[in-house]
């Protein structure tokens, strides 16, 4: 049997705009975008999970507040979970420290701005259902 591991995104709110992150590494995915996260290390939750990436890559102290629902295939044996999340009261801003070089918060008219991984569209098409009501690729 393969086995599967389980990376979280999380699909990061702020202000109700979508927190975004452009991948610095590896070279074929550096450019492209992302909800910040990363593996599920073995012992951990994945909401623990999500709490320690958002604190290495991007420097905030998060929550996650619930499970989009469905289960994302990326490259095997990775499957992509995705929550939404909020930053705590008193969290630092958002910053590029690690596996990315630059951060947008998108509004909704702003999503399909940016070339998300091409893995990554159909869970954010089911975040930005759930957070604006809408979410159909445009353009
Ligand atoms: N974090 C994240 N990873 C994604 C997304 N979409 C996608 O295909 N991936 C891939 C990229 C990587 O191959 C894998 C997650 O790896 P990562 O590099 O972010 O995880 P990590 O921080 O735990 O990495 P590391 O400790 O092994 O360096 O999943 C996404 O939206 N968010």
């Amino acid at each position: 049997m393969t086995e599967r591991i389980v990376v979280v995104g999380a699909a990061v709110l702020i202000d109700g705009r979508l927190l975004a992150a452009r991948r610095s590494a590896p070279v074929e995915l550096a450019g492209r975008w992302e909800l910040p996260g990363g593996k599920v290390e073995p012992g951990e939750s994945p909401e623990q999970a999500l709490v320690r990436e958002l604190r290495e890559e991007l420097g905030v102290e998060a929550e996650p507040v619930e499970r989009v629902p469905g289960e994302f295939p990326l490259k095997a044996p990775y499957v992509l979970h995705v929550w939404t999340a909020r930053l705590l009261p008193g969290s630092p801003e958002p910053a590029a420290l690690q596996d990315h070089d630059e951060l947008r918060r998108l509004s909704p008219d702003e999503v399909w701005d940016v070339d998300w991984l091409d893995q990554d569209v159909a869970a954010v098409v089911k975040v930005a259902r759930g957070a604006w009501g809408s979410g159909t690729p445009v353009g």
